[in-house]
């Protein structure tokens, strides 16, 4: 490679938005979902740990609740982070996609690779995170963590009347499907043209660079990168911890 066509330090800076302001109202009743505890830490702690785990990751951007920013602030001073990592915490809003583009306002200039990570993810693996950076490093606007689905999936139509059963309309052939997870990585140019033209609602941020007609690229996920949506998923992301600390050794 010539000195002219390597990426300048600037331009593979990496930084992280963790959206962490949803309620968290499929978990059920309590504290906005980012800030209850898996094994006595919040979530968010776990999240961004996982993040701040790769030595590539040199700020971690914080979307807080609304009224939360001063608790989260709060929140990252009392646990134990990387020093090698800088942390910021914003005010989120009304829609994940809202508080994205409130995180990506806050990015200071000197970061050109940019990821999106759920705070309701903690537990995705470093291998997964450096693989979405790798994969940005080596030219692609946008990036996924994906894995093959296990079950068949059903496209349906609305039903008739409230209760009654849905039409089935297709059947999608499930080998070419993906189920996509977060960290989803960006060259930051990109993410906020996305974020600044696109705006449908969207359940992820890759979405609305496929929509600005840009290619997005699939890498391997990972199983323990899942998202913790309702009660069960809690019990799930337990014995992931119990399962580390024992190979751990403590
Ligand atoms: N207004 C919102 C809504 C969601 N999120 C974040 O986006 C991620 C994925 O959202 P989801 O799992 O749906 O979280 P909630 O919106 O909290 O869940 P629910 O839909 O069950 O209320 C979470 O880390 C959540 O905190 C956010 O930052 N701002
Ligand atoms: C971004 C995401 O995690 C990719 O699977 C997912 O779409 C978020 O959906 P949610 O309903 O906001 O949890």
């Amino acid at each position: 490679m010539s000195d002219e066509s390597r990426p300048t330090p600037a331009q593979t800076s990496v930084a992280a938005v963790i959206p962490a302001a949803g309620r968290g109202v499929r978990l059920g009743p309590g504290a906005p979902k980012a800030l209850r505890a898996l094994n006595g830490t919040p979530m968010l702690i776990h999240a961004v740990r996982a993040l701040a785990a790769s030595r590539r990751v040199s700020l971690v951007i914080v979307v807080a609740p609304p009224d939360g920013a001063a608790e989260v602030k709060s929140l990252l001073d009392a646990h134990a982070l990387p020093e090698r990592t800088d942390f910021l915490v914003v005010p989120g809003g009304e829609s994940r996609q809202e508080s994205v583009r409130l995180g990506l306002e806050a990015l200071p200039p000197q970061y050109g690779i940019v990821l999106v990570h759920d705070a309701a993810r903690p537990l995705v693996p470093v291998d997964t995170v450096d693989a979405v950076i790798e994969a940005v490093r080596d030219g692609a606007p946008a990036v996924v963590p994906a894995l093959p689905l296990a079950d068949t999936v059903k496209e349906v139509a609305p039903a008739a009347e409230a209760g009654a059963p849905e039409p089935v309309v297709a059947t999608p052939e499930r080998s070419r499907l993906r189920a996509v997870q977060t960290p989803q990585g960006f060259d930051r140019a990109t993410l906020v043209r996305a974020h600044e033209s696109v705006t449908d609602n969207v359940t992820d941020d890759a979405s609305m660079v496929e929509q600005l007609g840009l290619p997005v690229v699939a890498v391997p996920g990972h199983e323990e990168a899942f998202k913790v949506t309702r009660p069960l998923d809690l019990v799930l992301a337990e014995a992931v911890l119990a399962r580390r600390r024992l190979n751990d050794g403590f």
